[in-house]
């Protein structure tokens, strides 16, 4: 089987904070957690969760902006850590990125067409000519005319200026695009186009999306798989249909149920989110998400939870919900209070299949 497009291992990114006067002890800021997922060709996983939990550090941490406390990211196969020179530049015309405020990412003394064609000068020379032709070529690309080329960021509107963006991204024909809150900041309508735009040039030329939002409506609408983190850790990873038909973590819950809903006749679960995100710098024991969580056991105040495989290529990390198979015991009864409203293929004990993290398991119903 081939290597995936992107392989993320065990991600960790701490900030160090700055010690007081009076302070010895250097206190981090733990943005992310041991994360692992994968991208493939063509495919496009969403990463959810509140502000503050790590998502944009991951993206930007792909793009070496910064550097992994530990953990690996592999392109194809091979870790972008040890690339040299060369090696360093192809894989730059990879990946690239489209930000989510596309006026302050784009440079407003150059106008539309020297924005988008600047990717590729960096690579070889253009004559006008071909610059002209490629500007129009990548303006038709994201439906925009070829007479944009002539504007400057600051005569197009939030969309145009997002199309640009797009655009500039598509410049040196990425395998990946990652797109960090690529639509929050434009009028809903405008992110509808956008995000079709996204979907359309995914058929045509096979990109795949790593996409970061914390709008679930967004992620439902353009995400094969998605991710759910809270404070630095992915908590649930499953595939779209399955995570917004049915969330297993009290977390991706609770999110889905905080979300507006666009189809008047789903229902809602009953798990709400109460209370602040906890700080990263001294997040709770065991379970980040135990302070705020309604199942939480003793056992989620002590011990962190592993990602659990569910059997259907969903993963999970709870304790309640999801807990790790003990070494050589019969499946044990799910405390029925618990599992309410779970489908039968998501019983606790007796469904976890491929336990990759086995831990002891200690009950408490
Ligand atoms: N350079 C830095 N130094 C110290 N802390 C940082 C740094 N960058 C990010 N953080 C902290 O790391 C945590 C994760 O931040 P990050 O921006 O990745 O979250 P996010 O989920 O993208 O949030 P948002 O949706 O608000 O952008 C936050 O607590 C943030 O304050």
């Amino acid at each position: 089987m081939s290597a995936p497009l992107l392989q993320v291992e065990s991600l960790t990114k701490h900030f160090p904070l700055s010690p007081g006067i009076l302070s010895k002890n250097i206190s981090v800021v733990r943005a992310v957690e041991d994360v692992s997922f994968s991208v493939s060709a063509g495919e496009t996983l969403c990463i959810v969760g509140e502000s503050g939990c790590g998502k944009s550090t991951i993206a930007r941490l792909l793009m070496r902006l910064a550097e992994p406390t530990a953990g690996r990211v592999l392109i194809d196969g091979t870790d972008i850590a040890g690339l040299k020179r060369n090696a360093l530049r192809a894989w730059r015309r990879r990946m690239q990125m489209v930000f989510q405020d596309p006026y302050s990412s784009l440079n407003p003394r150059l106008n539309a067409g020297q924005i988008i064609t600047e990717p590729v000068e960096n690579f070889e020379r253009l004559s006008h000519k071909q610059r002209k032709a490629l500007a129009a070529e990548l303006l038709r690309k994201v439906g925009m005319l070829p007479q944009v080329m002539d504007r400057f960021p600051s005569e197009l509107s939030g969309g145009q200026r997002q199309r640009l963006g797009i655009a500039r991204a598509l410049a040196l024909q990425p395998s990946l695009i990652i797109a960090d809150e690529a639509v929050s900041a434009l009028d809903v309508s405008v992110q509808a186009q956008i995000l079709n735009l996204l979907m359309d040039l995914q058929q045509e030329m096979g990109i795949a999306y790593l996409f970061i939002s914390h709008d679930l409506g967004v992620v439902e609408h353009i995400a094969h798989r998605v991710a759910v983190m809270y404070l630095g850790r992915i908590v649930e990873l499953a595939s779209s249909e399955a995570l917004f038909a049915e969330a297993v973590h009290p977390y991706t819950e609770a999110l889905i149920a905080a979300a507006p809903l666009p189809d008047p006749t789903r229902v809602r679960a009953s798990v709400t989110l109460e209370g602040e995100v906890p700080s990263p710098v001294k997040p709770p024991s065991g379970c980040a998400f135990h302070p705020r969580c309604p199942l939480a056991l003793e056992r989620c105040r002590v011990e962190v939870p592993p990602l659990v495989p569910m059997g259907d290529g969903r993963v999970v990390a709870c304790h309640v919900r999801a807990p790790a198979r003990v070494l050589g015991s019969a499946p044990g009864n799910a405390n029925p209070s618990l599992t309410a409203g779970m489908p039968g293929s998501l019983h606790p004990i007796a469904n976890v299949q491929n336990t990759t993290n086995i831990c002891t398991q200690h009950r408490a119903d």
